[in-house]
């Protein structure tokens, strides 16, 4: 079902996802080999996961950081198209992360590019996820 306007089934893509602050305000965005938009740190919970757990593991996976739980906080659940995949939505637990001064971001190869923007600058220049958009305007920006 595509190209004459009707509409396919959606499946729904259980996903963590970051808002990650540093020390000076600026906040990640990260956009994944192969893929055009900029978004969050994050991914795909695992059959019987919890959310946190998955929050800890992504982090790790693609930036390399390991996470203290003082330095999380959680925003709440969003749904938004998924970037990536036609005919799915996201369905995500988002959370703040607050990364302390001097926290060095390890690049994993999952990942193409990644950007500090500042939250107050209009972020138009960077093809952002539907989900993103919302997440920066709830983070207060
Ligand atoms: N990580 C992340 N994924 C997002 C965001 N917004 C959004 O639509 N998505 C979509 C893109 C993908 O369709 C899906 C995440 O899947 P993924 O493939 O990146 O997750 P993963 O790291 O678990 O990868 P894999 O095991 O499937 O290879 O959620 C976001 O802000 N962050």
């Amino acid at each position: 079902m595509s190209g004459d306007g009707a509409i396919g089934p959606i499946t729904t893509l259980r996903i963590v996802a970051a808002v990650v602050e540093r020390a000076d305000g600026r906040h990640l965005l990260v956009r994944k080999r192969g893929t055009q938009s900029f978004m969050q740190v994050g991914g795909k919970i695992e059959p019987g996961e919890a959310p946190l757990a998955a929050l800890l593991r992504e982090f790790e996976e693609e930036v390399g950081v390991r996470l203290e739980p003082a330095d999380i906080e959680i925003l709440g659940r969003f749904g938004a198209p998924a970037a990536n995949e036609p005919d799915h939505i996201v369905d995500a637990h988002a959370y703040r992360v607050r990364l302390r001064p001097g926290t060095e971001i390890a690049v994993q190869a999952e990942l193409e590019e990644l950007v500090w923007i500042d939250p107050a600058d209009p972020v138009a220049s960077y093809p952002l996820a539907p989900l993103s958009r919302d997440l920066l305007v709830a983070a207060g920006h």
